[in-house]
């Protein structure tokens, strides 16, 4: 799956911009404040509806503008192409998306479309964040690789909404509280298998990344399922009943499940370097991307050069360009922060960003 087509109308500081990217390495050097971020947040909004920057849509808009517009043609592996466009007008209340011209209400449908492996400065926050974030990332991973994962996950979320609702009420039905239960325990099964099933794919994959970029530490990823693993998650549920209802929500589930990360029987957040920490983020990121076969993911990388080494950076450059997928990666000062030499194989196109003007550069001639 590739991006063929993106046309940006309105979003921060760029001019309207028609991009045609190459299918496989993209790089976008700039000057501070150039644009470059802007660009991959483009590419983020038509993956997922959302930018990695702000919750609001509303701060991506240009100033003075009242909607931004996003379209990009996208090239699956099977040769058939998908449309996708976003508007996002300042007085709406959300963005309208749409696939092939229909209407869609939900960022899923994008995300089956675009799937995007997002590596910018502040992915560190995979390790130090909260379990929302790592929830996340294994999420991802399991709705891409299980169908059935999204619509158990929609499901759980929909039962938890309903038994905390009725945990708030003085008085409760306890048969409809046994319902909601039994629907909790039902979708959770799925997810919490899911989830399982991925973590188990992923294991090896991270460890051979982590070697590859030269992190030979024996780094373990565990699942915490939200409760605790000695018990079914019926019995864990019925157990915190009385809590739950004192409280007023449910306190144990899959809403609460975490990936730790682990060194030494330590969080590896309170050993490593930052550097460390960084081929770790980068490690999971590219196992997931390794792990996506029949669909492939565009990857987009913000800021090459924040934290990583030269050589390290060579070592992440060469493995990104052995996965053949399509990536966006933006650095400050081309010539001296990309390793050139390991894009030899690889089909390079180079984009200069200047006041959020973006232009092709032919790379012989103007960088080296
Ligand atoms: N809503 C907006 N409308 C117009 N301009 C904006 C808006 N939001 C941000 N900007 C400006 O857009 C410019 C580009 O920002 P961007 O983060 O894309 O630059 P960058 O090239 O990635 O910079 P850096 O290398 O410093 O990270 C900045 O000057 C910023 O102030």
């Amino acid at each position: 799956m590739t991006l063929e087509r993106l046309d940006i109308h309105s979003l921060r500081n760029l001019q309207p911009t028609r991009w045609q990217p190459n299918a496989h390495i993209n790089v976008v050097y700039g000057a501070n404040a150039s644009g470059k971020t802007s660009l991959l947040e483009a590419v983020h909004i038509l993956g997922l509806g959302r930018s990695f920057r702000h919750k609001s849509l509303l701060s991506s808009i240009q100033h003075q503008q009242d909607s931004l517009h996003l379209y990009a043609k996208v090239r699956q592996k099977c040769g058939a192409s998908y449309r996708l466009a976003i508007q996002r007008e300042r007085q709406q209340e959300r963005s309208l998306i749409y696939i092939q011209e229909q209407s869609v209400r939900t960022t899923a449908e994008l995300a089956a479309c675009l799937p995007i492996q997002l590596i910018t400065p502040d992915s560190l926050r995979l390790l130090e964040g909260a379990p929302q974030l790592r929830r996340q990332y294994l999420d991802w991973g399991a709705f891409h690789a299980h169908a059935h994962f999204l619509p158990a996950w929609q499901g759980l979320q929909n039962a938890l909404k309903q038994r905390n609702s009725l945990l708030k009420h003085a008085k409760i039905d306890p048969s409809y509280l046994q319902l909601w239960d039994n629907e909790l325990i039902r979708y959770t099964q799925v997810v919490h298998q899911a989830r399982l099933a991925y973590l188990e794919m992923l294991q090896p994959v991270f460890i051979q990344y982590l070697q590859a970029l030269t992190l030979n530490l024996s780094i373990e990823l565990t699942y915490y399922p939200g409760w605790d693993k000695k018990y079914e998650y019926s019995d864990a549920l019925t157990s915190s009943r009385a809590r739950d209802q004192a409280q007023g929500f449910t306190s144990l589930g899959a809403q609460r499940a975490d990936l730790r990360i682990r060194y030494q029987g330590h969080n590896a957040l309170n050993i490593l370097s930052r550097g460390q920490q960084k081929l770790v983020v980068s490690a999971l990121k590219l196992a997931q991307g390794a792990l996506l076969t029949d669909k492939a993911c565009v990857y987009l990388v913000d800021d090459l050069a924040a934290e990583l080494d030269a050589q390290h950076r060579k070592n992440f450059c060469q493995l990104l360009v052995q996965q053949g997928k399509q990536v966006f990666m933006t650095c400050i000062d081309a010539k001296h922060l990309v390793p050139m030499e390991t894009f030899s194989e690889a089909d390079v196109s180079w984009f200069h960003v200047e006041q959020g003007q973006l232009t092709p550069v032919d790379f012989s001639r103007s960088i080296g």
